[in-house]
């Protein structure tokens, strides 16, 4: 059978992208590829890269007083004007999107830019009512925000309105406890919004190491967002030009806006999937195995609609290798195994990869490292934030089973301690690399005691604690 491609790719986002470019660029595939929004995705146009330009934005006043603790007697942020922000940011949009449509122009993809949907195993119906055949589809449609179900719910902004706003809001109660309500609590503060955390759990970031969670929950109230633990909203309803909002405990508060956090969904509505038999998982997101090949065959699916880990590196990776299996003959399959991620809140970050002490306990008996200090810089300049690194271990073999890092830039430190995590590296490794001195990484290859062993004694031969 005659296909008009060999693949059409629908979602011009971090998956699609990199599969569409890979096929046709490094393997001559015959490209066509949908999007209805803007070239990009969520990552670059509503995600990652805007959302990491506002925490710099919102970086100033913690700089001018840093800055003040080492003479610049001075030093002051001043007022920060959001629509010259905001226009410098849309400009950086504009320029990365070119890039990216750029980049699939020069592989020689097809671009229609509008809505597409299955019709059949091998073909696609487009919005404005063409069909194409292809080969192979690829959904690469990514995820959409999740709200709550309460009444008056559609009062409150979700995170791609942050990106939007006309103005700063003057107080804002995020909802949520992930990654999107601690980092866009940690920007809506730095910009001088007085902003609310409610938060349904006893601290934010559940999944992630126990400790780890307290120290930013901590840090949020710190630098000034009012945490509410073990709160949550009820119902939302206009009062004024602002938002009253009643809480399930009874309480009510006014807010100028209300941002939901409460994660996301996969975007599978709509698309023909159940017609053309395509199997989702209770969550809506579509089955895969472990080469992103769905129940039909001829169509694969990568990124934030498979559910896997929703991280760009990881729909990059999934989209890539699906590339390489399919056009390249080059079978890659995508570990999502051992995952490095990082919430960019501040001053302190939290980036992590590996086990959690938590899951570590529950597999057998571990050591436990942890470092907590006041780092060199912050603290000259009057801070009292604490740094904390810690290192899992497992007592049988000593390999380093999880790395967690709370401090500045700690994405930055976990991406290169996840090549030696991945490697397979013993805490005896971490320990042989010489220190570089005065840095913050350098703990991680100090600390010779560890602090506890978890996870029942070991029966066999006790590994020197020296
Ligand atoms: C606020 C926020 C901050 C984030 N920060 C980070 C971060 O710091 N680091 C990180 O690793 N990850 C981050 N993420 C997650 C990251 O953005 C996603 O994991 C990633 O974008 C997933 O890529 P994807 O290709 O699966 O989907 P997306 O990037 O969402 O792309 C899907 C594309 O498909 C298009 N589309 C959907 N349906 C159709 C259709 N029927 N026809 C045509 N086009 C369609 C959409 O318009 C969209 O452009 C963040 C997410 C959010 C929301
Ligand atoms: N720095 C990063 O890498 C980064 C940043 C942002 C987003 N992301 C990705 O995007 C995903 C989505 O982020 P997110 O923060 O929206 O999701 P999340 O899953 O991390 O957090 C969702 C939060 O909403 C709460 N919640 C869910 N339903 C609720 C309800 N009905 N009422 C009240 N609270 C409710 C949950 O308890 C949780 O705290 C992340 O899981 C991550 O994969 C990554």
């Amino acid at each position: 059978m005659n296909f008009d491609y060999d693949l059409f790719v629908i979602g011009g986002g971090s998956g699609g992208v990199r599969a569409a470019r890979i096929a046709a660029s490094e393997y001559g595939a015959r490209v066509a590829l949908a999007e209805e929004d803007r070239m990009g995705g969520t990552c670059v146009i509503r995600g990652c890269v805007p959302k990491k330009l506002m925490i710099f934005a919102s970086q100033a006043g913690a700089m001018a007083a840093e800055s003040r603790g080492y003479g610049w007697a001075e030093a002051s942020a001043g007022g920060f004007d959001w629509p010259m922000f905001h226009a410098a940011l849309m400009r950086e949009l504009d320029r990365l999107e070119a890039a990216y449509t750029g980049g699939l122009d020069a592989a020689g993809v097809k671009i229609y830019r509008q809505r597409a949907r299955i019709h059949d195993a091998h073909s696609v119906a487009l919005a404005d009512g063409r069909r194409v055949t292809a080969k192979h589809i690829l959904i690469a449609v990514g995820g959409r925000p999740q709200l709550p179900g309460i009444p008056g719910q559609d009062l409150g902004m979700i995170s791609d309105d942050l990106f939007t706003m006309e103005k700063l809001p003057g107080r804002v109660l995020v909802v949520g406890g992930g990654f999107i309500a601690c980092e866009f609590a940690t920007i809506l503060n730095g910009l001088g919004s007085d902003t609310v955390l409610a938060y349904r759990g006893d601290a934010v970031l559940r999944g992630f190491d126990g400790e780890m969670r307290r120290h930013v929950t901590a840090q949020l109230d710190q630098i000034g967002v009012e945490v509410r633990l073990e709160t949550n909203p009820a119902r939302l309803d206009r009062d004024g030009d602002g938002i009253r909002v009643s809480f399930e405990d009874g309480a009510t508060d006014r807010f100028d806006a209300v941002m939901f956090a409460t994660g996301r969904a996969p975007y599978t509505q709509g698309l023909g999937l159940d017609e053309v038999g395509v199997r989702l998982g209770r969550k809506g997101e579509i089955v895969v195995d472990e080469w992103s090949q769905t129940s039909v065959p001829s169509i694969f699916a990568v990124g934030d609609v498979t559910n896997r880990v929703n991280l760009t590196p990881v729909a990059i990776r999934e989209g890539h290798s699906f590339a390489d299996t399919i056009f390249g003959a080059r079978p890659r399959k995508v570990d999502h195994g051992l995952v490095a991620s990082a919430v960019y809140t501040r001053p302190h970050e939290l980036a992590t990869i590996g086990l959690t002490e938590e899951q570590a306990a529950e597999r057998g008996p571990a050591d436990v490292y942890v470092a907590s200090f006041r780092p060199m810089r912050s603290l000259f300049a009057g801070s009292e934030a604490r740094a904390v690194m810690k290192l899992i271990v497992a007592a049988e073999t000593d390999k380093v089973l999880g790395c967690h890092i709370f401090g500045p830039e700690a994405g930055e430190m976990i991406q290169m301690v996840a090549i030696p995590i991945g490697m397979g590296a013993t805490k005896a490794d971490f320990d042989a690399a010489m220190a570089v001195h005065p840095t913050l990484a350098e703990e991680l290859v100090t600390m010779r005691k560890p602090s506890r062993r978890i996870g029942g004694e070991f029966a066999g031969k006790e590994r020197g604690l020296a």
